[in-house]
């Protein structure tokens, strides 16, 4: 069967410098991939070069079976790839309410809610009086609720506190037994674990482990992080 999104052989980088090397994974519907590794090995500039921001060097992307890796963001964004950024994940200067309201909704914010009451507390307010953790749960609910098959979300736990990655956690459970496919990258173990059927761990732009998360002890992913 068809993975829902085939990361094949990606080659790619900045201008002259590669940063990724031949890597490879597949992402089911109903699964969360847990991409991981130090600061520096590459996982943001491998959401980028899915979600369409930076183009690969050599290989592909395939949604359904069908290469994305010739379209720009905006279109693969059309073809159903969500995607939460690392930084400038919300617009500053529009209120909370005209955030959550750009773009196509799946499903209604207020269900968020209960979860993030400080979303609807501030809903008038400009997103960039937030605080950091504030503006990164915004972007999270933002992404969740988006029309998407693929959900990219890259280290959504970042200054966001305990409790609050508890519920990201949730959501993103939710999310995938719904049917999505969710790329996950993440430095805080205990939310990665929580949530992951499958890692994929990097190393100087290298894939250093890609297996099921059931095979895979809590020693082997700590090791790869202080490699
Ligand atoms: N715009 C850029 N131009 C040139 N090199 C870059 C650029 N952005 C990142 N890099 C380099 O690419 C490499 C991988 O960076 P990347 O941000 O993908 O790593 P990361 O694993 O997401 O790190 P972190 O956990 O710190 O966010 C690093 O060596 C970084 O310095």
């Amino acid at each position: 069967m068809t993975a829902l999104l085939e990361i094949d052989t990606l080659t790619g980088g900045y201008r002259d410098t590669k940063v990724l090397f031949d890597v490879s994974a597949h992402i089911e519907a109903g699964s969360v991939l847990g991409v991981f590794g130090r600061n520096g090995v590459g996982k943001t500039t491998l959401a980028r070069l899915v979600q369409g921001g930076l183009h690969p060097v050599h290989g592909d992307i395939r949604l359904n079976g069908r290469s994305v890796g010739d379209l720009p963001a905006h279109a693969r964004r059309g073809q159903g790839i969500g995607y939460m950024p690392q930084t400038s994940m919300v617009f500053d200067d529009l209120t909370v309410r005209e955030n959550l309201t750009l773009g196509n909704a799946r499903e209604e914010t207020e269900t968020y809610f209960d979860r993030f009451p400080r979303l609807a507390e501030r809903l008038d307010q400009p997103a960039g009086t937030m605080s950091g953790g504030e503006r990164k749960i915004l972007a999270f609910v933002r992404t969740m609720i988006e029309d998407t098959q693929v959900i990219i979300l890259d280290e959504p736990s970042e200054g966001v506190q305990p409790e609050n990655i508890d519920h990201m956690a949730e959501c993103l459970k939710e999310r995938a037994l719904a049917g999505a496919g969710i790329l996950l990258c993440e430095q805080n173990l205990s939310f990665l674990t929580g949530v992951s059927n499958w890692f994929l761990g990097l190393d100087a732009g290298r894939v250093v482990l890609n297996k099921l998360a059931s095979e895979v002890p809590t020693s082997e992913l700590r090791s790869i992080l202080s490699l």
